[in-house]
Protein backbone atom coordinates (compact mmCIF):
# COMPACT_ATOMS: atom_id res chain seq x y z
CA UNK A 1 0.00 0.00 0.00
CA UNK A 2 1.49 3.52 -1.26
CA UNK A 3 1.33 6.08 1.43
CA UNK A 4 0.07 9.52 1.17
CA UNK A 5 2.64 11.58 1.85
CA UNK A 6 2.96 15.36 2.46
CA UNK A 7 6.55 17.06 3.37
CA UNK A 8 6.70 19.07 6.45
CA UNK A 9 9.94 21.74 6.82
CA UNK A 10 11.26 22.32 10.28
CA UNK A 11 10.84 25.86 11.45
CA UNK A 12 13.36 27.26 14.34
CA UNK A 13 12.37 26.42 17.96
CA UNK A 14 11.48 29.78 19.37
CA UNK A 15 9.36 30.09 23.07
CA UNK A 16 6.37 31.48 21.02
CA UNK A 17 5.87 29.28 18.39
CA UNK A 18 6.06 26.57 20.66
CA UNK A 19 3.75 28.06 23.35
CA UNK A 20 0.42 26.31 22.37
CA UNK A 21 1.98 22.74 23.01
CA UNK A 22 4.13 23.44 25.83
CA UNK A 23 7.10 25.07 27.43
CA UNK A 24 11.07 25.48 25.62
CA UNK A 25 13.58 25.31 28.31
CA UNK A 26 16.35 26.97 27.91
CA UNK A 27 19.27 29.28 29.88
CA UNK A 28 17.16 32.25 29.31
CA UNK A 29 19.31 35.17 31.40
CA UNK A 30 16.65 37.01 32.27
CA UNK A 31 14.95 34.36 34.76
CA UNK A 32 18.86 33.62 36.25
CA UNK A 33 20.43 34.65 39.13
CA UNK A 34 23.72 34.05 41.03
CA UNK A 35 23.85 31.91 44.04
CA UNK A 36 26.78 29.79 45.52
CA UNK A 37 28.69 33.30 46.46
CA UNK A 38 28.37 33.96 42.64
CA UNK A 39 29.90 30.97 41.54
CA UNK A 40 26.95 29.41 40.03
CA UNK A 41 24.13 30.91 38.40
CA UNK A 42 20.59 29.95 38.88
CA UNK A 43 18.11 29.84 35.97
CA UNK A 44 15.33 29.72 37.38
CA UNK A 45 11.55 27.91 37.27
CA UNK A 46 11.79 27.70 33.37
CA UNK A 47 8.89 24.87 33.54
CA UNK A 48 6.36 23.22 35.41
CA UNK A 49 5.95 19.37 35.80
CA UNK A 50 2.12 18.69 35.70
CA UNK A 51 2.01 15.30 36.73
CA UNK A 52 0.06 15.07 40.42
CA UNK A 53 -2.69 13.92 38.47
CA UNK A 54 -4.15 10.69 39.64
CA UNK A 55 -1.54 10.13 42.63
CA UNK A 56 1.31 10.65 39.43
CA UNK A 57 4.85 11.92 41.19
CA UNK A 58 7.50 13.15 38.80
CA UNK A 59 10.18 10.98 38.21
CA UNK A 60 13.82 12.15 36.31
CA UNK A 61 14.96 9.93 33.59
CA UNK A 62 17.12 9.59 30.48
CA UNK A 63 16.49 8.89 27.15
CA UNK A 64 18.91 7.67 24.56
CA UNK A 65 17.87 8.69 21.12
CA UNK A 66 19.16 7.26 18.50
CA UNK A 67 18.19 8.31 14.82
CA UNK A 68 15.57 6.56 12.80
CA UNK A 69 15.99 5.50 9.09
CA UNK A 70 16.07 8.63 6.53
CA UNK A 71 14.10 10.26 5.32
CA UNK A 72 12.08 10.75 8.84
CA UNK A 73 8.54 9.65 8.45
CA UNK A 74 6.02 10.83 10.90
CA UNK A 75 3.49 7.68 10.81
CA UNK A 76 2.09 8.02 14.37
CA UNK A 77 1.58 10.72 17.44
CA UNK A 78 1.55 9.83 21.03
CA UNK A 79 0.34 12.01 24.15
CA UNK A 80 0.07 11.76 27.76
CA UNK A 81 -3.33 12.44 29.31
CA UNK A 82 -2.27 12.54 33.00
CA UNK A 83 1.12 14.57 32.90
CA UNK A 84 3.83 16.42 31.08
CA UNK A 85 6.81 15.44 29.71
CA UNK A 86 9.82 17.03 29.65
CA UNK A 87 12.85 16.61 27.42
CA UNK A 88 16.10 18.65 27.70
CA UNK A 89 19.30 17.65 25.98
CA UNK A 90 22.45 16.59 27.34
CA UNK A 91 24.82 17.32 24.73
CA UNK A 92 25.39 20.26 22.03
CA UNK A 93 23.23 18.30 18.84
CA UNK A 94 20.46 19.73 17.07
CA UNK A 95 17.10 17.14 17.62
CA UNK A 96 13.57 17.50 16.19
CA UNK A 97 10.15 18.29 17.26
CA UNK A 98 6.91 17.49 15.91
CA UNK A 99 3.34 18.22 17.28
CA UNK A 100 -0.19 18.51 16.74
CA UNK A 101 -2.92 21.01 17.46
CA UNK A 102 -5.58 19.16 16.66
CA UNK A 103 -7.52 17.04 19.10
CA UNK A 104 -7.97 14.18 16.26
CA UNK A 105 -3.91 14.18 14.59
CA UNK A 106 -3.26 14.44 11.06
CA UNK A 107 -0.07 14.48 8.93
CA UNK A 108 -1.63 17.95 7.78
CA UNK A 109 -1.81 19.07 11.14
CA UNK A 110 1.59 18.75 12.48
CA UNK A 111 4.33 21.18 12.86
CA UNK A 112 7.51 20.40 13.30
CA UNK A 113 10.46 22.35 15.30
CA UNK A 114 14.11 21.66 14.85
CA UNK A 115 15.97 22.34 18.13
CA UNK A 116 19.45 23.29 19.07
CA UNK A 117 21.58 21.06 21.80
CA UNK A 118 20.87 23.76 24.57
CA UNK A 119 17.24 24.37 24.13
CA UNK A 120 14.76 21.75 25.66
CA UNK A 121 11.00 21.18 25.81
CA UNK A 122 8.81 20.30 28.02
CA UNK A 123 5.16 18.78 26.39
CA UNK A 124 2.19 20.08 28.38
CA UNK A 125 -0.19 17.44 29.39
CA UNK A 126 -2.07 15.95 27.03
CA UNK A 127 -0.27 17.28 23.92
CA UNK A 128 -0.07 15.09 20.77
CA UNK A 129 3.58 14.50 19.76
CA UNK A 130 6.18 12.31 18.32
CA UNK A 131 8.60 10.63 20.15
CA UNK A 132 12.21 11.28 20.50
CA UNK A 133 13.41 12.44 17.34
CA UNK A 134 17.56 12.81 17.14
CA UNK A 135 19.59 13.62 14.08
CA UNK A 136 23.55 11.97 15.80
CA UNK A 137 24.24 8.31 16.19
CA UNK A 138 23.28 9.14 20.04
CA UNK A 139 21.98 11.51 22.38
CA UNK A 140 21.06 11.50 25.45
CA UNK A 141 18.58 13.46 27.16
CA UNK A 142 17.05 14.14 30.72
CA UNK A 143 13.74 13.25 30.82
CA UNK A 144 11.32 14.73 33.46
CA UNK A 145 7.38 13.27 33.12
CA UNK A 146 5.26 11.02 35.78
CA UNK A 147 5.37 7.93 37.52
CA UNK A 148 1.79 6.65 38.39
CA UNK A 149 0.08 3.97 40.57
CA UNK A 150 1.28 0.69 39.57
CA UNK A 151 -2.13 -0.57 38.46
CA UNK A 152 -2.36 2.26 36.14
CA UNK A 153 -0.82 0.08 33.14
CA UNK A 154 -0.76 2.49 29.97
CA UNK A 155 -3.19 5.16 31.18
CA UNK A 156 -0.75 7.85 30.14
CA UNK A 157 0.20 6.81 26.97
CA UNK A 158 -2.45 7.14 24.32
CA UNK A 159 -1.03 6.53 20.43
CA UNK A 160 -2.87 7.41 16.80
CA UNK A 161 -1.74 6.13 13.60
CA UNK A 162 -2.16 7.58 10.36
CA UNK A 163 -4.19 5.23 8.15
CA UNK A 164 -2.68 5.34 4.65
CA UNK A 165 -1.21 8.89 5.42
CA UNK A 166 1.96 10.51 6.69
CA UNK A 167 5.08 12.94 6.79
CA UNK A 168 8.35 13.80 5.78
CA UNK A 169 10.80 16.07 7.71
CA UNK A 170 12.59 17.75 5.51
CA UNK A 171 15.48 18.25 7.23
CA UNK A 172 17.33 21.67 6.35
N1 LIG B 1 7.18 6.30 25.42
C1 LIG B 1 8.08 7.07 25.97
O1 LIG B 1 8.41 6.96 27.14
N2 LIG B 1 8.63 8.06 25.18
C2 LIG B 1 7.74 8.93 24.51
O2 LIG B 1 6.79 9.38 25.46
C3 LIG B 1 8.43 10.08 23.88
O3 LIG B 1 7.81 11.18 23.83
O4 LIG B 1 9.57 9.88 23.39
NI1 LIG C 1 6.06 11.19 24.95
Amino acid sequence: MTLDLIEIRPEPLTKGAFAPFGQVIKADHDKSYLINEGTTRRFHDLAQADVSDEEGEAILSIFRGTPRPLPITIAMMERHPLGSQAFVPMQPALWLIVVCEDEVPTPAGCRAFIASGSQGVQYAKNVWHHPLLVLEPTQDFLIVDRKGPADEGAANLEEHWFEGTGAILKIP
